[in-house]
């Protein structure tokens, strides 16, 4: 009976994050279990109480195993991504008190301790609304807040969010993000900045037009494999073109230089989607 009262406690984080919208997009890895990209991106983050995933993230002697529901249903954790995240996480924990109850969980203690995940999209998920920027985002974001993650460097978290998700890291930071492709082999060095924050352009405004909200048929994930192995533009264009335009990117964000930017962005969907139709078989989105 003793035993089981010391087992009988819960700690738990709620974090909302939310989606964001790639203006200088990201297609193409160069190491898939890393994420990391061929190419920088810039993106805008959504306010968060439009587009957005809500987290709730609990731990208790009691939960025999980590365990997520997302959108009411049970899902399995054991995908390389959930794992890689978790494990990142993990290895980064340190002793956290909780306020309410006085407890100590030490850094030891997390290494045992599992996890109950809930986690809600307000919005289509798998849908090419990006629900996996703000859902990993959201997760990582939570579980690092219950563990008591601390930045040793600027961006640590938004490189474990990018083991989630590529676009997660950017969802990290409000206003316009960039993510830096980087060099390092082990990924270090590709993590998300806030180039400005959400109050920088505040007559900006983002309309989101959902036209369907069945799930796709291409996966970005496979979609952008397929594109690195078949398309030569898209070589093309992360060698060439994207490292130009995210400095004319950058230059017109910090101007609010509205036709620039909207002229940038719209020439830079559409050469997206040109490497979709020019990989093999071509991708329609
Ligand atoms: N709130 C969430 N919490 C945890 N994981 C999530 C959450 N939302 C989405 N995901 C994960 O992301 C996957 C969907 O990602 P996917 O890239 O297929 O679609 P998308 O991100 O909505 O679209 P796109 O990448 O084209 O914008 C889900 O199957 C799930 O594994
Ligand atoms: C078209 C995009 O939205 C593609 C996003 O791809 P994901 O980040 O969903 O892909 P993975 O890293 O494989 O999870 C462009 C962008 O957001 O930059």
């Amino acid at each position: 009976m003793e035993a089981e009262k010391q087992d009988d406690w819960v700690f738990m984080v709620t974090a909302r994050a939310p989606t964001n919208i790639a203006v200088i997009k990201y297609w193409g890895k160069r190491d898939q279990k890393l994420i990391l990209p061929i190419n920088s991106s810039i993106s805008v983050t959504l306010n968060p109480h439009d587009l957005s995933a809500i987290t709730t993230v609990a731990v208790s002697p009691s939960f025999k195993e980590d365990r997520l529901w997302l959108n009411g249903k049970e899902v399995s954790l054991q995908g390389d991504r959930y794992q890689n995240c978790l494990r990142e996480i993990r290895s980064r924990a340190t002793d956290v008190v909780d306020t309410k109850s006085g407890r100590t969980i030490t850094k030891e203690d997390w290494q045992n301790l599992h996890v109950h995940i809930v986690s809600k999209n307000n919005f289509p998920t798998a849908a090419g609304l990006a629900s996996s920027a703000a859902g990993f985002a959201c997760l990582v974001y939570s579980i690092a807040q219950l563990m008591g993650v601390q930045e040793r460097y600027k961006g640590e978290i938004s490189s474990i969010a990018r083991v989630g998700s590529g676009s997660a890291c950017r969802s990290l930071y409000g206003g316009f993000v960039e993510w830096e492709m980087g060099e390092d082999d082990d990924g270090k060095d590709s993590v998300a900045t806030q180039l400005v924050a959400e109050t920088h352009w505040e007559d900006l405004f983002v309309i989101i037009a959902v036209v369907s909200s069945c799930q796709k048929e291409t996966s970005s994930t496979s979609g952008m494999q397929d594109s690195v192995h078949t398309s030569k533009l898209l070589h093309y264009r992360a060698k060439e073109i994207v490292p130009k335009v995210i400095i004319e990117m950058r230059k017109a964000i910090l101007e609010r230089d509205f036709a620039t930017f909207a002229r940038i962005c719209c020439a830079d969907s559409n050469q997206f989607h040109a490497t979709c139709l020019d990989t093999s078989p071509p991708i329609f989105i």
